[in-house]
């Protein structure tokens, strides 16, 4: 498989749409542009992929409303245009993907709810519901309730910290540059596009030291540094122009636009040692001796039969400590069904838990890919 191939497979995708391109450089919200995006997810989303948007622009639709032609420095004035924008792109988002007889939802996030662990697993568990109904979540920063402090100041950053939330395969950024230059080409106009690189390759910060455009707020530094963040997560990135036709389609079709940034690390393994820092684990199971050994060996799944004890309480999704019996710790992972369920199944082979429960979420008690052997 050819690194361009991984958009075309992408099963779970972030896309982040830049303030300039989404307002036509500040002349108000560009609604024929967004409607051309939205033909093409919508015909991604029928073809089963899930979407995530992160969608800019509060701010600079909000002054196009108020008739601002200068952006405010007074947080409060910057948090009023975000009201009134806020309004404008929901609209317009859902207007939109109305036409296709799709579902969106806003969802609004702050630094807070990221960096905080229940606020986290929350949006998460969200944005994992309205995934799996075949809803469109338009994700913004909450700007009206920031402060200076707490700002993500971008949402190139917040658009990776939600691929990481998500564990979306990739993030694609659409921008008004056709992807990220050696220079910034305002400055040289000779300068030549990188196609491909290792998000983590350090000569990428001298070439996106350049500043942002005037409506946007991160430049290329903070599409590099997002990269990074998202392929903590085993996704890759794609810096794009957003107004090249059909962009979203014709990249889904391995043609070579923009920037491709990729992960150091495989996708599964990447992830795997994501989840393993980043989810606190919530109660254990504890496995018989067989079970101990088929997961000790690596790439196979737990099944409910392996499982003799459960302790604590946990919601399905969440990442639970497995230990033997003698209470050593061999394993972590995102379980597939709540305490009380894991209660009633353990030790059940796999075809009798729609005979315990009623009803069948999942074969494994946890999936391979989400098992992580410490
Ligand atoms: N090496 C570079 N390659 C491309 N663009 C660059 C580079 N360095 C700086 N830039 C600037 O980054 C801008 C895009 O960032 P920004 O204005 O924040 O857009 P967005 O609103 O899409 O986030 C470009 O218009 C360009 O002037
Ligand atoms: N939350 C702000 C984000 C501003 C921002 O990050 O803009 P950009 O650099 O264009 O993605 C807004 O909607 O205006």
């Amino acid at each position: 498989m050819t690194e361009r191939n991984r958009i075309g497979s992408a099963r779970r995708l972030v896309v982040k749409i830049g303030s300039a391109l989404l307002t036509n450089d500040g002349r108000g919200l560009d609604v024929s542009a967004l409607s051309g995006w939205v033909d093409q997810l919508a015909a991604l989303s029928r073809q089963g992929v899930e979407l995530v948007i992160v969608s800019s622009g509060s701010v600079a639709v909000g002054m196009s409303r108020l008739g601002w032609k200068v952006r405010p420095e007074q947080l409060h004035d910057l948090q009023a245009a975000a009201a009134v924008g806020q309004m404008g792109l929901v609209q317009t988002w859902e207007a939109q993907f109305q036409c296709h007889d799709r579902h969106t939802a806003q969802v609004l996030l702050t630094h807070d709810d990221l960096s905080d662990r229940k606020r986290y697993l929350n949006a998460r568990s969200t944005l994992r519901a309205l995934l799996d109904v075949g809803v469109i979540p338009i994700v913004n920063e909450n700007d009206t309730v920031v402060t200076d402090e707490i700002r993500f100041g971008d949402n190139d950053t917040l658009g990776a910290l939600v691929a990481n939330l998500v564990e979306a395969d990739g993030l694609i950024i659409l921008t008004d540059q056709s992807g990220l230059y050696e220079q910034d080409p305002r400055q040289n106009p000779e300068a030549r596009l990188v196609t491909e690189c290792r998000a983590s390759d350090s000569s990428l910060d001298a070439m996106a030291s350049g500043g942002s455009g005037v409506l946007g707020r991160g430049g290329m530094q903070t599409k590099v540094r997002a990269a990074r963040l998202a392929s903590r997560s085993g996704a890759f990135t794609v810096i794009v122009g957003g107004r090249l036709d059909g962009v979203i389609t014709r990249l889904r079709d391995g043609e070579i636009l923009g920037t491709l940034l990729l992960p150091e690390q495989e996708r599964l393994a990447a992830r795997k040692q994501w989840l393993a820092s980043h989810l606190k684990t919530k109660g254990r199971l504890v496995l018989d001796e067989g079970a101990v050994r088929v997961v000790r060996q690596g790439g196979r799944s737990l099944l409910p039969v392996g499982v003799s004890g459960v302790q604590g309480q946990f919601r399905r999704g969440e990442m639970v400590t497995c230990v033997g019996p003698d209470g050593t710790e061999v394993a972590r992972g995102l379980v597939n069904y709540d305490a009380v369920e894991a209660r009633e199944i353990r030790g059940c082979s796999s075809d009798r838990i729609a005979d315990v429960l009623g009803y069948v979420s999942d074969e494994e008690m946890i999936h391979r890919d989400n098992l992580v052997v410490v």
